[in-house]
């Protein structure tokens, strides 16, 4: 192919406005959470792992964390059992939690693992035992569909969903350190030895802290935060948010997002970022462009 010069004075001005990013970013970690509603075609996945690499490369020290509820959605289906979602999270019964630990750990992170690598990164997997990475304990969570009268909230069981308790950072500081890149999936562990299903969204969040990370990169399957009327939302701040969910605006998958973006930002990551997986390099448009792309979250007052 003869590159025109138009074509390729355009190269060079996408290079040249990437620049100030790849100084600002480089050495610092970003925390990526792979949404499963965001795997959806060959194209996009092998899309975000070149996105991947090419940070590595320029030497910022990327981070992912993946979810995959829609494919264990899949093998759930296909073994006959149902889901049912409270507050975005799966009530997990041992049986499904074994399903969860299966695709997770098994299938999406190898798939992940395996396509970074095949673009020339050096990406290893990881769950949450590894190195007792992700320690957890039961989730309990409250709901309010108590009695209407008093409106005293009812606890609701999850079984096997658990939140982070600590991340133990070790071992994905030993693999950044290394040049690897570090693919996790959301399980934890109990203190004796149970698995616990996390939501992806609240990983990453707690990880992000934990990692001191420069940014929080979110991908799912819409183009952010959204209004009712479907306009995008972004620069948002705690109250903001808080009124969104109060008034329903902010539900299902979306809640999980929300909660650990805000929690990451006031607990020092620089931001957090709402992005459209199924928008092909979203992740490079996010960090080097001046336009970015998405809703960004900050602590705001
Ligand atoms: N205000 C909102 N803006 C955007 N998406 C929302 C909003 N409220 C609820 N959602 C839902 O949250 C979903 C994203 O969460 P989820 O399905 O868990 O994605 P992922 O698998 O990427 O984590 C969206 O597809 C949408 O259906
Ligand atoms: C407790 C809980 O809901 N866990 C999630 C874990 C995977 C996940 O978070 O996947 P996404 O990011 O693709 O939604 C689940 O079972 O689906």
């Amino acid at each position: 192919m003869t590159l025109t010069i138009d074509y390729a004075m355009k190269i060079a001005q996408v290079l040249t406005e990437s620049l100030p990013y790849i100084q600002r970013f480089a050495g610092k970690t970003v925390v990526i959470k792979y949404g499963g509603n965001a795997m959806v075609d060959d194209d996009l996945k092998n899309g975000f792992s070149r996105d991947v690499v090419l940070m590595k490369l320029v030497g910022i020290n990327p981070v992912v964390i993946h979810g995959g509820g829609p494919q264990i959605g899949r093998l759930l289906e296909r073994v006959g059992k149902q889901s049912e979602f409270i507050q975005g999270m799966r009530v997990t019964d041992k049986e499904t939690m074994d399903i969860v630990e299966m695709v997770l750990s098994g299938q999406v992170n190898k798939e992940i693992v395996n396509l970074i690598n095949q673009h020339g990164g050096h990406a290893v997997g990881l769950t949450g035992k590894d190195g007792t990475l992700i320690q957890a304990e039961k989730l309990h969570l409250t709901q309010d569909r108590g009695d209407p009268a008093t409106h005293i909230p009812e606890f609701v069981d999850m079984g096997h969903v658990g939140k982070v308790k600590q991340i133990n950072t070790r071992i994905v500081e030993l693999l950044v350190q290394s040049d690897f890149i570090p693919v996790i999936a959301p399980i934890g562990v109990g203190e004796n030895g149970q698995s616990y299903n996390i939501n992806a969204d609240l990983v990453a969040g707690k990880l992000a802290e934990a990692l001191g990370a420069e940014k929080l990169i979110l991908l799912t399957n819409t183009s952010g935060l959204l209004n009712k009327e479907g306009k995008l939302l972004t620069g948002l701040n705690a109250h903001q948010v808080q009124s969104l969910i109060a008034d329903g605006t902010i539900s299902g998958g979306m809640l999980p997002k929300i909660q650990c973006a805000l929690e990451a930002v006031h607990a020092g990551v620089r931001s957090a970022h709402i992005l459209d997986g199924r928008v092909e390099h979203a992740v490079i448009l996010e960090l080097f462009t001046d336009e970015g792309i998405g809703s960004l979250i900050h602590k705001g007052c």
